[in-house]
């Protein structure tokens, strides 16, 4: 799988919903604020599944109502493909449950 082209990059980043490149990483990172513990942890059980599905694995961690999520594809080192199409099912799964 190949690593995003420049143009692949500002055709693709601009459809993800509060998404941020990380700082000296060719990542993605994004901050979902769920209603409490039990809706954030349900979200990343389904999500869980689907990354399963797609063999494509977030790096995340959850403090209580919140799930930061960090998004790139280990084996090019830096984004692809697959880190656009996780980031938009995560944001699809989230819609309704986050705040903002
Ligand atoms: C062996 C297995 O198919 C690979 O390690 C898959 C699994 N999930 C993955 N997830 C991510 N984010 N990047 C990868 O390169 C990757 N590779």
């Amino acid at each position: 799988m190949p690593r995003l082209t420049d143009s692949e990059r500002s055709e693709l980043l601009p459809t993800l919903d509060g998404w941020a490149l990380v700082e000296g990483r060719d990542a993605i990172t994004k901050r979902f604020v769920f209603g409490d513990f039990n809706a954030a942890f349900g979200w990343m059980t389904r999500v869980a599944l689907v990354a399963e599905a797609m063999n494509h694995h977030p790096e995340w961690s959850n403090t209580y109502n919140r799930v930061e999520v960090t998004l790139a594809t280990h084996d090019a080192k830096g984004l692809t493909r697959r880190d656009i199409e996780l980031a938009q099912r995560m944001d699809q799964m989230a819609a309704g449950l986050v705040k903002g």
